[in-house]
């Protein structure tokens, strides 16, 4: 899988306020190249590797590096992020020079150094999503512990459409339910619906980086008696009727297969879509519908809307 990172370059007073935006946006991981930091002695007790270069460090200010995967939902958030900046100098936050660049990387020059910045998170009434390396203890009997290593899937959890799809179906999700997750990425729906109680779940994906990440994550999460995952296109490899199908893909694939997502969801049962941004939305109701839908709810959380439709019975 391809990833993009995003250098911005800023003030230092601006760090904190960019990384927020970023991880926000979904980004993975973000790494912060400070001028100010060359030269300075280095503690090194865990074997940290420091860039000794000073070719790797901004002339001045500092460069705030964030890596997104290509197949999420890359122009849209990059739009999103300039315009965030942007704003920050309405709070008086001096963000400096603001050139945003973007470049494409392998998954090997990036590996893990995001990891660090990744910690347990609560997502909705039930689920926390915990990162493998971190200790957690549960807050309540009731939590629903989703533990993650994303390694190069999209799916940290937090990403908001991510959020919104698993708030859907901590509503919807009942025991011996049939789920399909359509764009399983790192499985967390996945193993967030069996979790929930569903009877069997198949989450599909087109990239072999997020089926193997997602199976990873299944075992992980002691789900494999309910969760199997497979290489897939849309649909195209589904043929049970389910109680409820997920789809966190962009609009216009949603747009795409709303009648083969029809034909899946049993009478009764529910569609939740998300991955689409603000403006998309009357274009993918009105698809949901023109297919037989009928839209039971939207949710909207920053610019990202997911839909929960239902066929009815
Ligand atoms: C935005 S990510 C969602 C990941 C995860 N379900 C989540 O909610 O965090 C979308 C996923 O859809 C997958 N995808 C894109 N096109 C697809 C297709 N035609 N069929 C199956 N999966 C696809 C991508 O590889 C990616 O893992």
């Amino acid at each position: 899988m391809k990833w993009s990172e995003l250098s911005i370059h800023t003030k230092n007073e601006a760090v904190e306020a960019i990384s927020n935006i970023l991880h926000e946006a979904g980004a993975s991981g973000v790494v912060i190249e400070d001028s100010a930091e060359f030269g300075k002695p280095r503690e090194d007790q865990y074997g940290e590797i420091y860039a000794l270069n000073e070719d790797d460090f901004p002339k001045d200010g500092v460069i705030v590096k964030a890596y997104l995967s290509e197949s999420s939902f890359l122009n849209e958030t990059v739009e999103e992020i300039k315009v965030a900046i942007t704003n920050l100098t309405n709070f008086n936050i001096d963000i400096g020079e603001n050139s945003v660049t973007v470049v494409e990387v392998n998954e090997e020059d990036w590996a893990t150094a995001w990891k660090q910045y990744y910690h347990p998170v609560k997502i909705s009434e039930r689920f926390t999503i915990v990162p493998t390396w971190e200790d957690y203890t549960p807050v309540s009997t009731d939590e629903l512990i989703i533990e993650l290593d994303p390694g190069m899937a999209f799916g940290t959890g937090t990403h908001p459409t991510t959020v919104m799809c698993l708030q859907g179906l901590e509503k919807i999700v009942k025991a011996d339910n049939t789920v399909v997750d359509v764009g399983t990425g790192s499985g967390v729906l996945s193993v967030g619906a069996a979790l929930l109680g569903a009877k069997s779940v198949h989450a599909l994906d087109l990239d072999e980086v997020a089926v193997r990440s997602a199976k990873e994550n299944v075992t992980l999460n002691k789900v494999d008696d309910q969760v199997t995952v497979y290489h897939g296109n849309l649909l195209d490899t589904v043929k049970e009727p389910a109680d409820v199908v997920v789809a966190n893909i962009l609009a216009d694939i949603i747009i795409s297969f709303t009648d083969d997502a029809f034909s899946i969801v049993k009478p009764g049962g529910y569609y939740i879509t998300s991955g689409i941004i603000g403006a998309k939305r009357d274009e993918v109701k009105a698809a949901l519908q023109a297919s037989g839908f009928v839209i039971e709810e939207v949710l909207l959380m920053e610019d990202w809307v997911a839909i929960i439709a239902r066929r009815p019975l």
